[in-house]
């Protein structure tokens, strides 16, 4: 690799070009080849360098027919020194005098240059070869062309060459890529003998330490930049573009640069538009990255373009991040294995084999009825497996409608359905992403997502509502029911290919009836919950042990806090809310109502007992399923409501009074419950 810098000069003659190609070799030293092309004698064809640098006003559109390709150019720009202004002040005011240049357009840029920098009590008139001189003028001031002075002037005051100015000097440091701490530091001498362009009155050590600043923050940014000039060549980048590529430290602000990015990249950045966040991939390295190329300004004027490259790996572990820290507080798991009390023979063989399945990646099938602790188990083993660190997202299956759990578990894009939310929305999925989701009541997950939940098992993404492409997801499925699957799967209300995949490892917990055992146990630890509780008899604890518990552990603590609450001393069976009675239900043998004949066994016993709940008084559903002991979902319930309306055993809603049983579901409770034979 060369680091020689190559410059093309432009001037208005040879002897100018000499002049100043001294000058800028004075300043870089070799790190440049200065090729010098005068107006004068033609520029010539097919210049070709790392630059143009004009120091005689030229049109871009003059000079770009004789590139041979597209170069950065700078307009440069000269500048009195401090002593010539103070030698051009010293004169008195309404002074008239030739102002000596090499040709008609340099002679107004100096008197422009002049006013510009105040000096405006003297009064030029322009002089250059070839235009006529008036004779009574005998003083000529010119910067250094003493060749051109009239031979009747009698006094002169040679400004000398104006010198290139510091702009000038930073713009070829930057273009060449030529910036290091010796150039800043000959730029600071350099300010102390030379005029300095308004803009640039700043001391100039002030504005290195900007432009330092300026340029240690961009080291600091962690996504890799780089400028490219509007002709495409490197002006500038940053460590992170360096270190994410593994760049030789050699090619640090090289012009070659280039030539040593991987070709997947410059081919990507090589066209004209600029774009956003496409996706690369480096195929030497396996590296992903995604890389943005916009335009940037300066002034209106378009200047060049900004590369930025993102690690993709960096991404999604922020994304992590953010997604963790936003989630942390709604979507932890909160309970462990310890949290799961009961000794019995059942429950802790439940614990040891779940504690197996933690240690696993694969989905687990929770069973039981209701409030067996099923939810208690999903976060236990959740907490006890390899991504206890990462989100747990829990999520009722039976408690929204099919298009609202579509959409809550998958996401959807911007305006695809009426109310969407502008930008889209994150799915749970996308939310649960490296950590566990949790599907409570997957047995009432409508028959159609049920395919789709299968998907995201088999394939690992998922495709938000509305939208043609997918994301990819890492999920564990944590899955829990009360119904019988296998059941579902006959009457073809579960998806067989779902169940295996999800049933792989399954978990049955044993309802409280038949582990009597843990009854005391579980019975101690909620009254130890309750402030100032008294202790149980043994004659209670033998009570509540032979009890049925359809809504088992959750119901048994609102037994148990019931008493705790509402007795002062020590609690026997006295205590017990109405309903408890000794002894198991024994459950009187009745005529199936025809209504109901239909029905699987537990929807039957479902429209029964809301039948009889309702002969009370009406109620919504939230009050019934309270009153039937929390035992059936409210999908379950839900879709018993609108059976039974169907049937006309309940009147339709109105308002806010609740369900009401009609005049015939009043008749078929009461039939019922006076048949005596059994259902
Ligand atoms: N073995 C246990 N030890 C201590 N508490 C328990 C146990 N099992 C359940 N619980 C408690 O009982 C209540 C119900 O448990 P959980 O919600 O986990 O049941 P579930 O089977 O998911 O119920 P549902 O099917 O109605 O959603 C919770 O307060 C839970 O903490």
């Amino acid at each position: 690799m060369t680091n020689k810098r190559k410059l093309i000069l432009i001037t208005y003659d040879q002897s100018n070009g000499t002049h100043y190609r001294r000058e800028l070799l004075d300043f870089f030293g070799d790190a440049v080849d200065i090729e010098i092309h005068t107006i004068c004698e033609g520029l010539g064809n097919g210049l070709s360098g790392d630059a143009v640098l004009t120091l005689s006003p030229i049109s871009n559109n003059r000079l770009t027919p004789h590139l041979k390709e597209e170069i950065e150019i700078i307009h440069g720009s000269k500048v009195l020194t401090k002593a010539a202004y103070q030698r051009l002040m010293d004169l008195p005011k309404g002074t008239r005098a030739f102002l000596i240049t090499t040709n008609k357009t340099a002679s107004f840029d100096m008197a422009t240059y002049l006013y510009q920098i105040g000096v405006n009590h003297i009064d030029f008139v322009p002089f250059y070869p070839g235009c006529t001189s008036d004779p009574t003028l005998d003083i000529a001031i010119t910067p250094g062309q003493t060749r051109f002075i009239p031979e009747h002037v009698r006094q002169v005051v040679d400004l000398g060459w104006r010198r290139i100015s510091l702009d000038t000097f930073m713009s070829l440091m930057v273009v060449l890529r030529l910036k290091n701490e010796a150039q800043i530091e000959r730029l600071y001498h350099l300010s102390r003998d030379i005029m300095s362009h308004d803009f640039l009155t700043t001391p100039l050590d002030n504005v290195s330490r900007l432009k330092d600043m300026l340029s240690m923050m961009i080291d600091e940014i962690e996504d890799g930049i780089l400028f490219l000039s509007n002709a495409g060549r490197p002006i500038f980048e940053n460590n992170a573009f360096h270190s994410m590529l593994n760049l030789d430290p050699g090619l640090r602000q090289s012009p070659d640069l280039l030539n040593y990015l991987p070709e997947e990249l410059t081919r990507q950045m090589s066209g004209p538009e600029a774009f956003d966040h496409k996706i690369i991939h480096i195929a030497a390295t396996g590296q992903a990255f995604t890389l943005s190329k916009r335009s940037f300004y300066y002034y209106n004027n378009h200047s060049g373009f900004l590369i930025v490259l993102k690690d993709v790996q960096n991404i999604e572990k922020l994304e992590q991040k953010i997604r963790l820290d936003s989630v942390k507080k709604k979507y932890t798991a909160k309970y462990t294995f310890s949290d799961i009390l009961g000794d019995s023979r059942a429950m802790s063989e439940c614990i040891r084999h779940a504690r197996r399945m933690a240690a696993t990646d694969y989905p687990v099938l929770i069973t039981g009825e209701t409030g067996t602790g099923k939810e208690l188990f999903a976060h236990s083993i959740h907490n006890a497996s390899s991504r206890c660190e990462k989100p747990f997202i829990a999520i009722n299956c039976a408690s929204l409608s099919r298009d609202l759990l579509e959409s809550e578990l998958f996401g959807y894009e911007e305006g695809s359905f009426t109310g969407a939310k502008k930008g889209g929305k994150k799915g749970l999925f996308e939310f649960a992403h490296t950590g566990t989701i949790f599907l409570d009541e997957i047995g009432d997950m409508p028959f159609d997502l049920q395919a789709q939940l299968l998907r995201v098992l088999q394939e690992k993404e998922i495709r938000r509502v509305g939208s043609t492409s997918t994301i990819p997801v890492d999920v564990r499925i944590i899955a829990a029911t009360n119904r019988d699957l296998k059941q579902m799967m006959e009457e073809n209300l579960f998806r067989m290919d779902l169940y295996y995949r999800i049933g792989m490892f399954s978990l049955h917990l044993p309802p409280l009836r038949e582990r009597p055992g843990d009854i005391p146990l579980l019975a101690a630890a909620i009254l130890s919950q309750v402030p100032g509780s008294h202790p149980m008899s043994q004659e209670l604890l033998k009570t509540l042990s032979v009890q049925t518990w359809r809504g088992n552990i959750r119901e048994l603590k609102n037994c148990v806090e019931y008493m705790a609450y509402m007795t002062d001393g020590p609690l026997s069976s006295r205590d017990l809310p109405s309903g408890y009675v000794p002894g198991p239900e024994p459950g009187p043998a009745r005529e199936v109502p025809p209504i109901f004949q239909e029905l699987p066994l537990r929807s039957r016993k479902l429209c029964f007992s809301i039948l009889n709940a309702l002969r009370e008084r009406p109620m919504g559903r939230t009050r019934l399923m309270e009153a039937l002991g929390n035992s059936f979902t409210e999908y379950e319930v839900r879709t018993m409501l609108e059976y039974l309306t169907g049937e006309g055993c309940l009147l339709p809603r109105r308002g806010r009074g609740g369900t009401a049983l009609s005049p015939e579901g009043n008749r078929i409770v009461l039939e019922y419950l006076n048949s005596g034979k059994n259902g």
